[in-house]
């Protein structure tokens, strides 16, 4: 059974056929390597590729649109975000989502909230430049209504145009008055073509204002399970249709004029509507709330540094300016999040908390800096780690090293750059990084 609407399913049919999508695929395939797993077919009928491991290759995209640190930057060069949420009972997530965004490397994060929660987000953390500008209905008359609002938006606008993306909705609540003010800082952030990651009680609002988001390219829906339903109830007027879901995931993107969702779940899914990407790196079992908005804000550090780096003038090309630095964003972030998450659970394990998956966002981050180059060089000097009773490596495994041998090597050379905190498919992982390199620690083994 099809429970899409055949209009839209003559539209895909019409879009996914042409060239346009067809120089996206090529594109990103390019770009880290990692797969569009949805083929479109001419009668429009969506067909699943042979799939293959995109770990390493979200892992790619990731590694290669990260701002590489420099000293000629200076402050906010790096990234600027602010998030939209925060009121009384929800205090965690607007902290969650902006403390991430910095963790990963943005220098500024703001969090514009209610009054009664900015003094508590305030005391979370010093880091965070914290706005008490929006309001709730109870503490508004109705015939201040019209001011109070007026007054809220001007607050924003003050900043708007400083930001390099925005988050809205984490911890943001359901109040009328407030969710009214914050349609208007949507619009806003529009206007000013603003990158706007919509999350939690974001997309409660946009799904029931479709408007507030459609046709905009620089926007990205983070919607989870329950999210994902009610926006495929309201928009294909249809249930979700996990056999398709692929299909249904960009019919939906494009239905909504090209913004780009990140469907989150076991796996999580990203379209544009030209695309659709998979992100399946194993993250952790452990699915305790909070996990959501350490995504969104990462989506908005990795949107923002991917339009950079698509905007940079080494990567002028018109092949790079067809790549859509939304989906390259999520992708990373959903990678980010997950490799995190796993390498908390590994420490914390049932224990893991929201916290604990923040705090290995920098490990993991630090960990896409190996270079396999400067790992060789400082092998060539690692003599030093022999143990007694050995004169060499190669006296340690003999001429034809093998896995133990590449293990040991590998397990030097982590300790030694500072990646002591990797598990050992990850050492794996690295150890295959050198051997691609082809002045390879095997080479310089051998020859010790
Ligand atoms: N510490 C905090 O301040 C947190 C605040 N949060 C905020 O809380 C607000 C509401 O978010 P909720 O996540 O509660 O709203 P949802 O509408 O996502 O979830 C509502 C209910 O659905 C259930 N549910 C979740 N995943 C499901 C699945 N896969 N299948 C079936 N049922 C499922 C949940 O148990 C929950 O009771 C948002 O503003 C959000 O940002 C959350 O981000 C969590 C952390
Ligand atoms: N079953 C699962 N297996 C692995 N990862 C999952 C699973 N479900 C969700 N995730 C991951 O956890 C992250 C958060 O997804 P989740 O569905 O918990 O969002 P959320 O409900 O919006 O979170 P929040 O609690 O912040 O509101 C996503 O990146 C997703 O990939």
């Amino acid at each position: 059974m099809n429970f899409i609407d055949s209009s839209i399913c003559l539209e895909n049919c019409m879009l996914a056929s042409s060239s346009v999508y067809r120089r996206q695929l090529f594109l990103i395939r390019s770009l880290g390597g990692y797969c569009c797993r949805v083929h479109m077919e001419g009668d429009g009928r969506a067909m699943r590729s042979s799939l293959s491991t995109l770990g390493a290759d979200a892992e790619g995209v990731m590694q290669k649109i990260t701002l590489k640190l420099d000293p000629s930057l200076y402050k906010g060069q790096a990234g600027k975000v602010a998030v939209i949420g925060g009121c009384r009972e929800y205090t965690g997530a607007p902290y969650f989502a902006a403390i991430s965004a910095l963790k990963i490397g943005a220098d500024l994060s703001h969090v514009f909230c209610t009054k009664d929660a900015a003094a508590v987000i305030k005391s979370y953390s010093p880091e965070l430049i914290v706005h008490p500008v929006l309001e709730e209905s109870y503490s508004v008359r109705d015939d201040e209504k019209a001011t109070v609002s007026a007054k809220v938006l001007g607050e924003v606008k003050k900043w708007m145009e400083r930001f390099d993306c925005i988050v809205v909705g984490p911890g943001l609540g359901r109040d009328p008055f407030l969710l009214n003010c914050v349609s208007d800082i949507i619009r806003q952030a529009r206007d000013a073509e603003i990158p706007t990651v919509i999350d939690g009680d974001g997309l409660f609002l946009v799904t029931n204002n479709l408007d507030l988001v459609k046709g905009n390219s620089l926007a990205i829906l983070t919607p989870n399970v329950n999210e994902y339903k009610r926006l495929v109830e309201k928009v294909l007027k249809c249930q979700v249709n996990d056999e398709n879901a692929y299909e249904q995931l960009s019919s939906l993107a494009r239905s909504i004029g090209g913004v780009t969702i990140l469907r989150k779940g076991k796996t999580d899914l990203i379209s544009d509507g030209l695309t659709v990407n998979e992100v399946s790196i194993f993250g952790s079992p452990r699915r305790c709330g909070g996990q959501g908005d350490i995504l969104s804000g990462s989506v908005a550090v990795f949107s923002s540094w991917a339009r950079h780096h698509l905007s940079t003038k080494n990567n002028e090309s018109s092949m790079q300016s067809s790549l859509n630095p939304m989906v390259l964003g999520s992708i990373s972030g959903s990678a980010l999040l997950r490799k995190a998450a796993s390498l908390a659970f590994e420490n914390k394990k049932r224990s893991t908390l929201t916290t604990d998956i923040i705090e290995c966002l920098g490990k993991r981050i630090y960990a896409l800096h190996f270079d396999p180059v400067i790992a060789c060089q400082k092998l060539k000097r690692l003599q030093l780690y022999i143990p007694n009773g050995f004169a060499s490596f190669s006296d340690m495994f003999g001429q034809n090293v093998n896995d133990v041998g590449v293990l040991y090597v590998g397990m030097i050379i982590l300790c030694h750059v500072g990646f002591v905190d990797v598990n050992l498919k990850e050492m794996f992982y690295y150890i295959k990084k050198i051997l691609n390199y082809e002045n390879n620690p095997l080479q310089i083994l051998k020859f010790v």
